[in-house]
């Protein structure tokens, strides 16, 4: 039983209070040795013979894991933009899951198959002229992956190979490091202003983690949008690199940080996160009906109508 709730429930908060039994977030941090990630019994089991794995079977989604290297190399594949819509968000969580799961996956490296953009954030489809109950839906799937992407205990790197406004700023700074392509046309950040929609304070808190308070109160009240320069100016993105390295660079800063061994980084981990994370937890339903009720406005549904309609004419 033990065993099964270590794999069923990892993750840097949830997993080492399960692993130990220990009820109160803020005392596990010690017991979080009995959970980290060495081999145990019952791990051969999910070993295979192959070297590549291919793990997620949605075409929105690929998730190849490397068993030699420990890495696994999750695309985001959804034309045109890569938005998150309800089901790209749903194969997200489920992937993240199954590496987290997963005890010879140390590290997963997160990148667009789309040559230009890396994600276009949440799909704004799915918060348009629906019912109630799918904006809640919705929202509980992106709390969902967030929840398993900064929760997790994995080495995350985003290869951010093209533009990734809102929701896609937000799963790249959920990685503890990010490469960016140095091509000036490419954007990030947190937009939601100029979509007259407001970030929501895991948003901030997430940005606050990467960037700071100054940094996150100046871009997320101007929706600011940074180009692969800028970003790394303000500690948005750690370093730029050509292009066409993106994805070579981030396997050699994977090695870097698989130096460090797993349980000793997973702890200080989640040692940065866990207040964030706990704060969301504590607070799932109430953030639900907020986001709920504050896209059902009438005049919310009038900023993003006129600013997808914006997004569809031709570019100057
Ligand atoms: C208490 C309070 C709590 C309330 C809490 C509320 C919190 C909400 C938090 C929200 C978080 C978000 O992520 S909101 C999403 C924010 N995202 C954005 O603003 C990104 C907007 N998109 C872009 O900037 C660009 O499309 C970009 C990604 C750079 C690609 O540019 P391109 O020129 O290559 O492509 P485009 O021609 O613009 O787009 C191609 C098609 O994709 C569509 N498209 C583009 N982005 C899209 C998107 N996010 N969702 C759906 N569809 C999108 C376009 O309309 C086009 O459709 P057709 O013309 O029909 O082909």
């Amino acid at each position: 039983m033990a065993a099964l709730l270590l794999r069923t429930s990892r993750g840097l908060g949830a997993c080492l209070r399960v692993a130990t039994g220990c009820p109160s977030p803020s005392s596990c941090v010690v017991a979080a040795w009995s959970s980290a990630r060495w081999p145990r019994e019952g791990a051969v089991a999910w070993r295979t013979h192959a070297q590549v794995r291919h793990y997620s079977s949605s075409d929105k989604l690929s998730i190849d894991m490397d068993d030699k290297t420990g890495v696994a190399v999750l695309k985001l594949s959804n034309p045109p933009v890569n938005s998150l819509s309800l089901e790209l968000l749903t194969e997200l969580a489920i992937g993240l899951d199954k590496l987290e799961m997963n005890p010879s996956c140390r590290g997963v490296i997160m990148t667009s198959a789309h040559p230009h953009i890396f994600s276009a954030g949440l799909d704004v489809s799915e918060m348009m002229g629906k019912p109630t109950e799918h904006y809640r839906e919705f929202w509980r799937a992106v709390q969902e992956m967030w929840l398993k992407l900064y929760g997790s205990s994995l080495v995350t790197i985003a290869a951010i190979n093209g533009s990734s406004p809102a929701g896609g700023c937000l799963m790249a700074m959920c990685c503890d490091y990010r490469l960016m392509a140095d091509n000036p046309k490419y954007s990030i950040g947190l937009n939601e202003t100029k979509l007259g929609i407001v970030a929501p304070f895991w948003f901030r808190d997430t940005m606050m983690g990467v960037v700071g308070t100054r940094v996150t109160e100046r871009s997320l009240q101007l929706g600011l949008m940074y180009s692969p320069a800028e970003a790394v100016h303000v500690g948005l993105v750690d370093r730029t690199v050509p292009e066409e390295t993106v994805f070579e660079e981030a396997r050699t800063e994977m090695a870097r940080w698989l130096k460090i061994p797993d349980h000793a980084r997973q702890i200080t981990k989640s040692m940065m996160r866990k207040t964030t994370i706990d704060h969301l937890l504590a607070q799932r339903d109430s953030d639900i009906s907020n986001f709920a009720n504050f896209i059902s406005k009438d005049s919310i549904q009038k900023s993003l109508t006129a600013y997808m309609q914006a997004l569809r004419q031709p570019k100057k």
